[in-house]
């Protein structure tokens, strides 16, 4: 079996040089739920970001579907994002002035790949019965600027979850929720993803949510780097 993400002696530094990742391993297997938790200004998001292609990591070895990201051109990653993966980013990303279905639809109207080769029709079918799983339906044709937060962290997971991705990666998803509304968000993220045979990686630095998920890494742990 092709490991979804195959890491080996990963480095990052941004622009001012200072190694903020040194991974020896990190290997993720289809249809895992990981949660990765560490303290504010460990890493977090620039590993999640290094996963996902948004950033270059220059040395070392971070196979993503079997392709080898180091070294390869912007365009193949983006490719194999923006067909393969859905990204719930820290800041959700919405679209203010856009309204709810508008937002969940965007990446399909960006990338054409992450239409499943549905029509119009079959398209906004599954977009509710997401929005359903996930209870935004009835709130489909408000603007992103006028829903809650915690509406607004479930339309940017039905976002990523529509084109039914095989890797999730979910960035504090749940930051801004209270603790009943993120169990609840978790309880149908994990449907949603048992449903898709989605993969998941899941960042926060809530360790209440640890027990949901059947495999935990601390990334100082598997992190080199003195931040
Ligand atoms: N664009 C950047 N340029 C330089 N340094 C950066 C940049 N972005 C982040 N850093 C630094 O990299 C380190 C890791 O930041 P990162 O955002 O990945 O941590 P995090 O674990 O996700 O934090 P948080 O939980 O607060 O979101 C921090 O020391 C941060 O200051």
């Amino acid at each position: 079996m092709i490991p979804i993400i195959d890491v080996k002696n990963l480095k990052y530094s941004y622009k001012n040089g200072k190694i903020i990742l040194d991974i020896k391993e990190f290997i993720v297997n289809k249809g895992e739920k990981i949660f990765l938790f560490g303290p504010s200004g460990c890493g977090k998001t620039t590993f999640l970001s290094t996963l996902a292609g948004i950033i270059p990591a220059h040395e070392g070895s971070l196979k993503v579907f079997g392709t080898e990201f180091i070294g390869a051109k912007t365009s193949v990653k983006d490719r194999i994002r923006g067909s393969q993966m859905g990204y719930i980013f820290q800041m959700f990303n919405l679209i203010p002035y856009l309204n709810v279905l508008d937002n969940i639809l965007l990446p399909t109207k960006l990338n054409p790949k992450k239409r499943e080769k549905l029509d119009n029709h079959a398209l906004l079918i599954k977009c509710k019965e997401i929005a359903k799983a996930l209870n935004i339906e009835h709130i489909f044709l408000k603007k992103a600027n006028e829903i809650s937060v915690g509406q607004q962290q479930r339309v940017a997971a039905a976002r990523a979850l529509l084109g039914s991705p095989k890797l999730i990666i979910a960035d504090e998803p749940t930051s801004s929720l209270d603790a009943e509304a993120r169990e609840m968000f978790l309880e149908n993220l994990f449907a949603q993803c048992d449903a898709q045979k989605t993969t998941l990686i899941f960042v926060s630095h809530d360790k209440g949510l640890a027990k949901f998920f059947p495999r935990q890494i601390a990334l100082p742990e598997i992190n080199r780097a003195q931040i």
